[in-house]
């Protein structure tokens, strides 16, 4: 595999069209291994989100062929963007690592996610449908799900193309249209899915890319009087301030995928061994840049030293380097900003007093790379056990009680996911049905198909993705009660 895939698409699509932006303006593009500019691409801003507002409203008017198709072929259309990627995932993948630093392994397992993902939504297209309700009176009632209309889509750069699919795949089945804004870090692969949803056959204005920066095309995108829906994965932070402006502006519908702390929970009753992979994996898979990252390990005291050998043991002999080299786990942080923020977590680890037993700092001498590090004794006042790092840091917790655990392990603002690692089913479901998250695992960690809810308690976000319930962010309920002059049971 090519280790400089082509860059085939660097313009707007707006319309079924690439196009440079209103105001000419571009920004670059970097490789995160090396720190270089890989390409520019057009900056969009409120002059561009208008267009593609404009589009994807002409695309869902009345008797528009996206409004008039059947719904079966809506589903055969998602399919047909699945089967592409499927057909170009070789080169999808090798973008994907050349633009966000990830292992091509790992892009090439996002490819399979992201074409699962379409297809499950795929079959939902022709399955959506309400109810006929007995309601008092000579009437005859009926709801009717609908689309809520053009969607806002703002994504961030951590998994590109699954966060494409996880957004149009649900937004498309429900019949809505949409602008999809990439992370300004990560474009490259979303304006390729543009260019096959045009092969696909979706119609012009269903599906529009504007590349930009979230304080001007995510928030004209988000402020937009004539978009229904803001669908947003990325920072907790932002995540308020798109409530506030969807509040401000038309009161549109809002769903939030945001950070987390998760815990992850080790009895003394499993297996050393496989637990400390559980683990070691839940914190490093994608250089520990997953909203869900189990980045609170909580150990019981009778295994913590020897958990902590071990894991140390692990991360020490994680391979770093060039994503696109063979057995290579982990590769650079996304982008320079991103690597600064962990290297001064890091210090904040040291500072306050936790062991450092692995790694600890920059790795190499050009690039974004990060140490894969593991600090012990970390306490729950510390900042490495607060904050979302986001990048390959395992923090290891020991715990005592599961009251205790409990506690602790529900301290904190966030609520996305955790895991719990034991063999005594009492355990584990105690433990499962108090932990504030909206994933729980059991012996097990990731495991996010496209049939299975995810989303966040607390501040880790609004509403849920995947699975039905994805669906019903993208659906207005029309209640429709017909006067009838005499019902029947
Ligand atoms: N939950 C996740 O999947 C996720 C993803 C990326 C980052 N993060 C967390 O957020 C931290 C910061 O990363 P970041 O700055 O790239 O995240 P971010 O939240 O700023 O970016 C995510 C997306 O939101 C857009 N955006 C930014 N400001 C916006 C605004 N005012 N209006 C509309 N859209 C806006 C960005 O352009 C990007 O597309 C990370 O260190 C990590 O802790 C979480
Ligand atoms: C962590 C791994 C995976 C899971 C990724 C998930 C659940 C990502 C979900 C969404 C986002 C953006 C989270 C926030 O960052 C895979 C894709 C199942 C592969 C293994 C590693």
């Amino acid at each position: 595999m090519s280790t400089q895939p082509e860059i085939k698409f660097t313009q707007l699509f707006i319309d079924g069209q690439f196009v440079d932006s209103a105001s000419g303006k571009k920004f670059a593009v970097v490789n995160p291994s090396t720190g270089k500019k890989l390409c520019e691409v057009a900056e969009g801003d409120k002059a561009d989100v208008d267009k593609a507002v404009e589009a994807a409203r002409r695309a869902f008017k009345l008797g528009s062929t996206w409004r008039t198709m059947d719904a079966s072929n809506r589903g055969r259309l998602i399919n047909k963007l699945a089967d592409l990627i499927e057909r170009d995932a070789e080169y999808l993948a090798a973008l994907e690592t050349l633009n966000n630093g990830k292992p091509l392994a790992e892009a090439q397992f996002d490819m399979v996610c992201s074409i699962n993902c379409l297809r499950y939504y795929a079959g939902w297209a022709d399955k959506i449908h309400g109810q006929t309700i007995p309601a008092d009176g000579n009437i005859f009632v009926v709801t009717r799900k609908e689309p809520v209309g053009v969607v806002g889509q703002i994504i961030p750069w951590n998994y590109p193309v699954l966060m494409c699919t996880w957004k149009f795949g649900p937004a498309l089945a429900a019949g809505c249209t949409v602008v999809l804004k990439p992370a300004e870090q990560t474009p490259l692969t979303a304006l390729y899915l543009a260019q096959l949803s045009v092969e696909a056959g979706f119609p012009p204005g269903v599906i529009n890319v504007i590349n930009g920066f979230g304080e001007t095309a995510g928030a004209a995108l988000t402020n937009h009087q004539n978009v229904q829906k803001i669908a947003f994965t990325g920072s907790t932070e932002v995540g308020k301030l798109i409530m506030e402006t969807a509040a401000k502006s038309n009161l549109k519908r809002v769903s939030l995928e945001l950070g987390g702390k998760s815990p992850i929970v080790v009895f003394p009753d499993v297996d050393l061994d496989t637990a400390v992979t559980t683990c070691y994996n839940a914190i490093f898979a994608n250089m520990g840049q997953c909203c869900c990252a189990g980045s609170r390990t909580f150990v019981h005291e009778d295994i913590y030293d020897e958990f902590v050998k071990k894991a140390t043991a692990m991360a020490a002999a994680r391979k770093v380097g060039n994503p696109f080299d063979e057995g290579v786990e982990q590769g650079p942080q996304v982008s320079e900003e991103q690597h600064n923020k962990i290297l001064e977590l890091l210090e904040s680890g040291k500072a306050q007093g936790a062991s450092v037993t692995c790694g600890g700092k920059k790795w190499g001498s050009e690039g974004y790379f990060i140490e894969p590090t593991v600090f012990a004794d970390v306490t729950d006042d510390m900042r490495i056990a607060k904050e979302e790092i986001f990048g390959p840091v395992q923090t290891i917790l020991k715990f005592r009680t599961m009251e205790e655990l409990i506690e602790r392990a529900n301290n904190t603002y966030y609520g996305l996911a955790a895991g719990v690692l034991t063999n005594d089913i009492n355990t584990a479901l105690t433990f499962a049905q108090a932990v504030e998250a909206g994933s729980v695992w059991v012996n097990c960690y990731d495991a996010t198909m496209p049939q299975t809810p995810f989303g966040g308690f607390k501040m880790s976000g609004q509403g849920r993705e995947l699975g039905e319930e994805g669906l019903h962010h993208y659906l207005e309920v029309k209640t429709i009660t017909i006067a009838i002059p005499q019902k029947n049971s």
